[in-house]
């Protein structure tokens, strides 16, 4: 069993080496805002002794900020950089010309993701560890300290007095432009979101540095200071799909054909294991006689995609137009009306030990989490499926509590590969499994391939579907119902004491 295990583990693990990491669902990104332009030390020209000139540095552009936002079009994390930093802001020049302002960056990412902000340091308190490791004294320090926040400019003649930053520095601290430290987890809270909803509106993530100020602040013909870094966030990335249901099953067992026959989407379907490695997700949409759309007729071949490929190849050299498959059916005409609409996620199998972490255990299992509707998928033509349900019903229970338990649509797939009695014999096997168990589940057969039986599991998930939409609709008002209450309750605590 073990070494049986190692091999697999060994199987895919080279078949994502092979087609390199496409899919990535937890990743951890630096963000900072740009750091702001400095302050410029300007003097306007004046005539040959016409007495000392006016100082018109303009002040530095702030920073480009960094925001957040989500796109429908993406499933995974793959497209985020690892570091994301916001436009640096020009300086300031003479004449009273301002700096430009930085740009703005923007990270995008899929409807389902959770960010985290685990870690803040800011330039400030870089520096004072480093000074402390150094060992300065506090002269050196505070000189440093000018070196870090004024300009000076070096044309404009003489050396800088120690009075002359010193006036700087409070000038500065007056305007709370001095030595910014970043405020604590504790002061300010790390920002946490679960987007389960797209966004808006961009939410801000990391504030670009604020521009410095040029010489006429100072009033003075040497002096003006420097913009701010801002200070550098890590966030924790991490997606967990959203897909009203999830397709669970061992590798092979066809889930991706159950795929195709709902939504009609082209996932890769091959009789080895690992064909998908990447979570997919198709949108099924039923119309209110319980038909679907789906370009499949009834009892119609679903093949496997090398032949598909065949197909079109041959097709293009004997100068036919090759048409990708149609999303939209041609057989279902518009006087149907829709009635529900719902996405469901084919995902890579399962193997004993997914949920430690062995075949693609953990990627996996995290981005059938969050799906209200799981469904097993089973291949009936093995020798005992029943064993199967039983290991990913293992699998699922000890990754998350009760997870196993949200599972309770068993699909029997490959029913054309057994004859009837064996078929049978193995059914009510698992019925009697499942009958132990204390939520129902209730046991659909179908084949895939020759898309049979499939409106049956269309008619449960419809069921399904509604009835946990409805739970959810059901669960918001609570949660509104008792912020509320905790609202009014928390208006007698600020009420004043006399
Ligand atoms: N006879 C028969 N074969 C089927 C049926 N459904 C799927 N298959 C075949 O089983 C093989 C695997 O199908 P896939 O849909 O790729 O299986 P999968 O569960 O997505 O596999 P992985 O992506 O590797 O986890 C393919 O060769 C399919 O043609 C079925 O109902 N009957
Ligand atoms: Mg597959």
């Amino acid at each position: 069993m073990a070494g049986e295990l190692r091999r697999r583990k060994r199987k895919a693990d080279s078949k994502r080496r092979q087609y390199g990491n496409t899919f990535v669902d937890h990743l951890l990104v630096t963000v900072r805002g740009g750091k702001g332009g400095s302050g410029a030390c300007a003097l306007q020209a004046t005539l040959k002794g016409s007495g000392p000139s006016a100082p018109c540095g303009g002040n530095g552009g702030s920073g480009g900020s960094v925001y957040l936002t989500t796109s429908p079009s993406l499933s995974s994390l793959t497209t985020l950089k690892k570091r994301v930093i916001g436009g640096q802001g020009s300086s300031g020049s003479g004449a009273f010309k301002h700096g430009r302002r930085g740009e703005d960056v923007l990270i995008t990412v899929p409807v389902g993701t959770i960010v985290r902000e685990i870690r803040r340091e800011g330039e400030e308190e870089r520096t004072v560890r480093e000074e402390n490791d150094l060992g300065l004294n506090d002269e050196e320090k505070g000189k440093r300290k000018w070196q870090r926040w004024i300009v000076t400019h070096p044309s404009a003649g003489g050396e800088v007095s120690p009075e002359e930053y010193k006036d700087a520095e409070d000038l500065l601290r007056r305007e709370q432009r001095w030595n910014i430290l970043t405020p604590t987890f504790d002061e300010v809270p790390p920002i946490e979101m679960d987007i389960d909803q797209p966004l808006v509106e961009p939410v801000l993530l990391a504030k670009g540095g604020l521009g410095g100020l040029g010489n006429p602040f100072f009033n003075s013909p040497r002096v003006s200071s420097k913009g701010f870094l801002p200070p550098t966030q890590t966030f924790e990335f991490e997606l967990k799909l959203l897909a009203d249901v999830g397709l669970v099953g061992f590798p092979n067992s066809g889930k991706s054909t159950i795929l195709r026959c709902l939504t009609g989407k082209q996932a890769e379907i091959a009789g080895y294991q690992f064909t998908t490695l990447n979570p997919q997700i198709g949108v099924v949409r039923v119309y209110d006689d319980g038909g679907w759309v789906s370009n499949l007729e009834e009892g119609e071949e679903v093949e496997e995609s090398w032949i598909r490929r065949e197909k079109e190849e041959i097709a293009r050299l004997l100068g036919e137009q090759v048409f990708p498959d149609p999303q939209l059916p041609q057989k279902k005409t518009q006087r149907e009306v829709e009635r529900i609409r719902f996405s469901i996620s084919d995902n890579p199998g399962l193997l004993p030990l997914a949920s430690e972490n062995v075949g693609l255990g953990h990627s996996f299992l995290r981005s059938i989490e969050r799906s209200p509707v799981l469904v097993y998928v089973l291949d009936l033509g093995k020798t005992s499926p029943v064993e199967d349900l039983k290991v990913l019903k293992h699998e699922l229970e000890s990754y998350k509590e009760g997870l196993s338990e949200r599972a309770n649509v068993v699909v029997l797939n490959k029913g054309d590969t057994v004859d009837e009695d064996e078929g049978k014999e193995k059914i009510k096997e698992i019925e009697k499994y499942l009958n132990g168990q204390e939520k129902e589940s209730e046991v659909i057969v179908l084949s895939g391939k020759y898309n049979l039986g499939v409106q049956n599991l269309v008619n449960t998930l419809v069921e399904k579907v509604e009835l946990a939409r409805e739970e959810r609709k059901r669960g918001l008002k609570e949660k509104e119902r008792l912020k509320d209450s905790a609202k009014k309750s928390s208006s007698f605590g600020l009420r004043r004491m006399e």
